[in-house]
């Protein structure tokens, strides 16, 4: 499909005092041949110096590629200072993710590509009753959970539980939502990545696995007799394993994804090998959503220095993807 032809990425401003404006713009210079895209947001958060093609509906989007940035504008009502969240700008951010999920559920745009956004600036300003984009793009879409995958070349990692307290993971790591994080991540590997049958490993909750029940007792209790029922049942699974070697080259060989138990055991790992390239995808919901994997970055907003590598993957994912090209 031609350029011209193909349905635009959408991408979501973020917080405007982070780096989100400048690497969207970063973005749109690399992929202005090959990914039809737009910005929603201000005009006047971006770096004075990007050439900016205002549009008024997504379908202007791939026309106005070559000679610049497309925005579809949304007007914030405060300033913006690089750097520091206004708190009075929480809402537009919150809003402008919200009008980019119409625009992909209504099929104006291909995919979701969000910038990053400051979580505690968004609770303090507005009240957002969500610790993430996940959490918030699951409850808009209102069809059921979505799972947070963090993707690059040389790892694929899930968090079972995501946005929560170290202290509150061994209660809210249930049986229920174990197996349905594989499930969901199963079926996002087969539909999405075109990964016929994942392989896919399961890490333990607890230092070595529990060692047999010695430093914990979740494995001994329940996760191992679900990864084999899980496997009884046809899939691929391998664990619990101990987090701490499941990570070195010779073992990432052996799966497509692992599975983690909370937010940093997944990160850690991705974030160490890949920050600059990888993509926060988002399993389980009905439309394309990606992110790149880093956040606001407010120690450099507003110097220029921010790399746009992980946004222009995550840009390229979500394109393929509505393509139906994206193959790992
Ligand atoms: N998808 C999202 O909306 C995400 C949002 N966040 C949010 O971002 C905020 C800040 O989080 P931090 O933990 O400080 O992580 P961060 O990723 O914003 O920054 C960590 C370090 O990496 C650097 N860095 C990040 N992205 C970079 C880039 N593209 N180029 C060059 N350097 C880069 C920063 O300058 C900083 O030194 C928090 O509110 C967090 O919740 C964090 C991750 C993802
Ligand atoms: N650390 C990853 C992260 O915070 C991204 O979360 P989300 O906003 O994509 O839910």
């Amino acid at each position: 499909m031609t350029l011209a032809a193909a349905l635009p990425v959408a991408i979501s401003c973020g917080e405007p005092a982070g780096i989100g404006p400048e690497i969207a713009a970063k973005a749109w210079a690399a992929l202005r041949g090959d990914v039809p895209l737009f910005w929603i947001g201000d005009p006047t958060h971006l770096p004075a110096d990007v050439p900016v093609v205002t549009i008024e509906d997504p379908a202007q989007a791939a026309a106005a590629m070559p000679r610049g940035l497309p925005v579809l504008p949304h007007r914030f009502s405060a300033p913006n200072t690089a750097g520091i969240a206004n708190p009075a700008n929480a809402q537009g951010v919150i809003d402008v993710i919200a009008r980019g999920v119409d625009l992909v559920r209504s099929g104006q745009a291909s995919a979701l590509c969000t910038a990053p956004i400051h979580k505690k600036a968004l609770k303090d300003g507005a009240g957002f009753a969500y610790p993430g984009h996940t959490e918030y793009l699951q409850a808009l879409a209102g069809a059921g959970r979505a799972v947070m995958m963090l993707a690059s070349e040389q790892l694929r990692v899930v968090p079972t539980t995501i946005h929560i307290a170290l202290k509150d993971v061994p209660q809210t790591l249930t049986p229920a939502l174990l197996s349905e994080t594989i499930r969901i991540t199963a079926e996002g590997l087969r539909a999405q990545f075109g990964i016929a049958r994942p392989r896919i490993a399961v890490a333990g909750l607890n230092p070595h696995a529990g060692e047999g029940g010695a430093m914990g007792h979740e494995e001994t209790d329940w996760i191992a007799q679900l990864v084999d029922d899980m496997t009884t049942e046809g899939f691929d699974l391998r664990g619990p394993l101990p987090a701490d070697t499941m990570f070195h080259a010779t073992a990432r060989a052996g799966y497509d994804v692992a599975i983690c138990m909370y937010h940093d055991q997944a990160l850690i790992p991705i974030k160490t090998l890949d920050f600059d390239r990888g993509v926060n995808v988002t399993l389980g919901l009905p439309f394309i959503r990606t992110s790149p994997d880093h956040g606001t970055a407010f120690d450099i907003a507003g110097t220029g220095v921010a790399n746009p590598s992980s946004m222009i993957e995550a840009l390229r994912m979500a394109h393929r993807m509505a393509q139906g090209t994206y193959r790992t």
